[in-house]
């Protein structure tokens, strides 16, 4: 009797867990949403109340890692209005808190069934001829943090695209007869096709392809499905909104200008600062690290020209666009202003829709460069030096804050036998299938390096030693069901891992890493696939 109501309750906490994280899922998703609605009084109305509802559920019947921060938005929201939008200290805060919340609702869900929910993700639909093969596939997928759907048939496809669009489709050209033809029926009613992964098993020929492009498949995969290859593809499509809203700098003598540009720029998330005075730009900008720079052409004191090649003779502002924004109509003087320093021209008034899409897209391409410049090129993990500075900032932070913090270092087992055995390709796939699932499984908060050819590491901030070793052990575990293709025959591949905490204010990079390597270690002494903690155990 009691077992059965532990049961029940059990159950209920599950039900009103998933309920939570539905309803963060549309309050991420509408945040997200911010950068091509812009904000106005109905997105505000919808985004309060979704907020509001998610507030509501939350203090009924979830933990703090949802309360906590969704208290905060709903403090922060009252602070604003629809009909213009908050300042960037208010829009900072409010995406702190969506990161917060997505972290809250990605870490773990309470099935303990192997599989990860994330909030603010749309599920994939796989539609393959085999159930069988679709079912495995879609457990695969769960483990990288994937939701998948199996479809059977058409109708099936037809009802589950009314339900619920995906965020891609997975088809077999085989299914239901005619895989593409099932596609193309579906998507023709949608403004926004969803893009459409195609495998077939023979080589297909160019009308197939074409077939398929126009039914919006932007990958077609020969033979057996490649899971790491399949991952990293839908990986690219679940990628949110940069995780830190862009940085702005408006260079503009006057006022009035500066805080209009500034108003709409923050009405697409962006965070802004506003320099009047072009004399303080330099000091500005080492406070303000900002992703782009708007610079007006004719200031008093020196031209806006002046002031790019004065920021461009610094090294560390290289990959800073600078955009001007002028009434110079002169083409002459535009093109010698790109010339100098400059990387766009605008000419005032610019439509709002022009000014926020050539700033996004310039502070996109700053951040994609920087992350070249400090992420390993196979796996887009920070590399070796980018990890340990990640490891010293976790450690100050950590004892700023009084928090825990953790660190592992991750080896693939046997590695040298799956290179020697299955080539350096399937290796280098192996390496890239990891990656995935550490950056599907953790935090965005976490760090996540390649530390070494096949050594992973880990920077685990406000995280306890009994929760990274559980969380270890899962992804350990988790890890080792994948399967990977190789030459034909499917693989398993194991990892293990040694885990250090932060124990004393004397502890730094160096003494950290060499605790989680001899904890490594200990995990290969004792039979791999397995992780040890430094300290406990030996
Ligand atoms: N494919 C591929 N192999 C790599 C890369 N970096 C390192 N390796 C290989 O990884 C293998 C590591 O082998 P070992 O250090 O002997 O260890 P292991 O075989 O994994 O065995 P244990 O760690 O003891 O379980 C070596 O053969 C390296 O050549 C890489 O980027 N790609």
């Amino acid at each position: 009797m009691t077992h059965s109501k532990e049961q029940q309750l059990a159950e209920l906490k599950r039900h009103f867990g998933r309920r939570v994280m539905d309803q963060a899922r549309l309050v991420i998703n509408a945040w997200q949403s911010l950068d091509d609605v812009l904000w106005n009084p109905a997105w505000h109305a919808e985004f309060v109340q979704h907020c509001a509802k998610l507030h509501k559920l939350a203090g009924r019947y979830e933990s703090e890692r949802v309360q906590g921060p969704i208290g905060r938005l709903v403090g922060l929201l009252e602070q604003t209005e629809g009909r213009k939008p908050p300042s960037s200290n208010v829009i900072e805060q409010i995406s702190d808190n969506i990161r917060l919340l997505a972290d809250g609702c990605s870490r773990r869900n309470d099935d303990h069934d192997g599989s990860l929910t994330i909030a603010g993700r749309k599920p994939v639909y796989i539609c393959f001829e085999d159930t069988a093969q679709a079912t495995s596939l879609a457990e695969q997928l769960n483990f990288f943090g994937i939701p998948a759907q199996v479809i059977s048939d058409q109708k099936d496809l037809d009802r589950a695209m009314h339900h619920r669009l995906p965020a891609a489709l997975i088809v077999g050209v085989e299914f239901d007869g005619d895989g593409v033809a099932a596609v193309k029926t579906v998507q023709a009613n949608l403004t926004k096709p969803a893009p459409v992964f195609f495998q077939s098993l023979e080589e297909p020929d160019i009308h197939l392809r074409l077939a398929a492009t126009r039914a919006n498949g932007v990958y077609f995969q020969e033979g057996q499905l490649d899971i790491g290859l399949l991952v990293k593809h839908l990986s690219n499509i679940y990628n949110f909104r940069s995780e830190k809203p862009f940085r702005v700098l408006v260079v503009d003598d006057s006022k009035a200008q500066a805080m209009s540009v500034e108003r709409t720029l923050n009405g697409a998330g962006m965070v802004t600062q506003a320099v009047t005075e072009p004399m303080t730009v330099l000091s500005v900008m080492q406070t303000f690290q900002p992703d782009a720079v708007l610079m007006d052409m004719y200031m008093p004191g020196c031209t806006g020209i002046e002031l790019a090649q004065v920021i461009r003779q610094q090294q560390r502002y290289d990959t800073v666009p600078i955009v001007y924004l002028s009434a110079e109509q002169d083409l002459d003087k535009q093109m010698d202003a790109m010339g100098q320093g400059g990387d766009d021209f605008l000419t005032k008034p610019a439509a709002k829709e022009v000014l926020i899409t050539t700033v996004r897209n310039r502070c996109l391409r700053n951040r994609g460069l920087k992350d070249q410049m400090i992420r390993d090129s196979l796996t887009g993990l920070l590399d070796h030096i980018n990890t340990l500075g990640a490891l010293n900032e976790a450690i100050q932070a950590a004892r700023e804050q009084h928090q825990p913090l953790c660190f592992a270092m991750i080896d693939i087992d046997h590695f040298k036998d799956v290179n020697d055995t299955y080539g350096h390709a399937v290796g280098d796939r192996v390496i890239r299938s990891l990656a995935l699932y550490l950056r599907q499984r953790f935090r965005m908060s976490d760090s996540i390096g390649r530390y070494g050819g096949e050594e992973f590491a880990l920077v685990l901030p406000d995280t306890t030693i009994d929760i990274a070793e559980q969380l270890l052990n899962e992804v350990c575990h988790g890890f080792s069901q994948i399967q990977h293709e190789a030459g034909g025959e499917m693989i398993h591949v194991s990892f293990s891992a040694g885990v250090a905490s932060m124990y004393s204010d004397q502890e730094d990079a160096s003494t950290l890493s060499r605790a989680a390597d001899e904890a490594l270690y200990v995990a290969k002494r004792n039979g791999r696939a397995r992780v040890c903690v430094y300290g406990r155990d030996d």
